[in-house]
């Protein structure tokens, strides 16, 4: 661990408009933390205290209307509050990873290859590639008879096994999870909590939010707890980007 943080969020505000009231509605307002390498910070807060939307305006879905979030990339030090979208583009494929319960499943891809994607992206060999993306959706507990098969007729259960091992074949710098156990029967989490603690281990930074935190209470080093949401009439207004 070094003790330069990889991620400094400061005053991290994001505000809604609320078109069909003519108002503005605050997820969060002021949220500043750092986080090193190696350490897993879980977010808590009631239902609406702005956790997931947290969690997408660092991954960058949602523009934040004021604050920033350095973050230490291989490439040198970028604000993802301000980047370009071609560089959170960039960021997402090579550095930053995020889970959420649902799978973006593409018709006609198979469960495998959805899961061998990033390793190809990162230049391992398709065989390689599909004999990593088999022992990962393995451990998630995926059937072998599913793998050729195609997720969009998965449960949702199966789905998420598929998503889970996708996000977590390649080691990212950062990861973000978002209730990625919601799902999940106990054998899949079980796995889940082995290979988050090995990513941990190897130096990966998460945030997540859990609805059980007892599922990784062995793994969290902090809690950030998100402040109640205020409703508010002005703030500077950005439009969310959809990347
Ligand atoms: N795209 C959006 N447009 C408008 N309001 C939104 C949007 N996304 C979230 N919100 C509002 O922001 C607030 C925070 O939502 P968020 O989903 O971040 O809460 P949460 O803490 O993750 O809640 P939960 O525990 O219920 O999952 C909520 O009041 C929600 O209605």
């Amino acid at each position: 661990m070094t003790s330069t943080p990889l991620l400094r969020v400061q005053g991290l505000t994001k505000t809604f408009r609320m078109y069909h009231l003519d108002s503005m509605l605050h997820a969060f307002e002021g949220v500043s933390f750092d986080l090193f390498e190696g350490e897993f910070i879980l977010l808590r807060g009631h239902n609406g205290a702005g956790k997931s939307t947290l969690l997408r305006t660092i991954w960058r879905s949602y523009l934040p209307v004021g604050g920033h979030v350095f973050y230490r990339s291989n490439h040198g030090e970028i604000d993802l509050a301000n980047a370009a979208d071609v560089d959170i583009a960039l960021l997402r494929r090579e550095e930053i990873g995020f889970v959420t319960q649902f799978l973006n499943a593409r018709p006609r891809v198979a469960a495998q290859d959805i899961v061998a994607e990033p390793l190809l992206l990162a230049g391992v060999s398709r065989a390689e590639a599909l004999d990593q993306a088999r022992h990962w959706l393995d451990q998630f507990g995926v059937r072998p008879e599913l793998w050729r098969a195609y997720p969009s007729t998965f449960s949702g259960g199966e789905q998420q096994k598929v998503n889970l091992a996708r996000a977590l074949i390649l080691p990212q710098k950062l990861l973000l999870l978002d209730e990625p156990t919601a799902s999940l029967d106990a054998g899949a989490r079980a796995a889940l909590l082995r290979r988050l603690a090995e990513l941990k281990r190897q130096g990966v930074a998460i945030i997540g939010v859990f609805h059980h935190p007892g599922d990784v209470e062995t793994l969290i080093d902090r809690e950030i707890n998100l402040s109640t949401r205020v409703v508010a009439d002005e703030t500077t207004e950005r439009e969310d980007v959809a990347l």
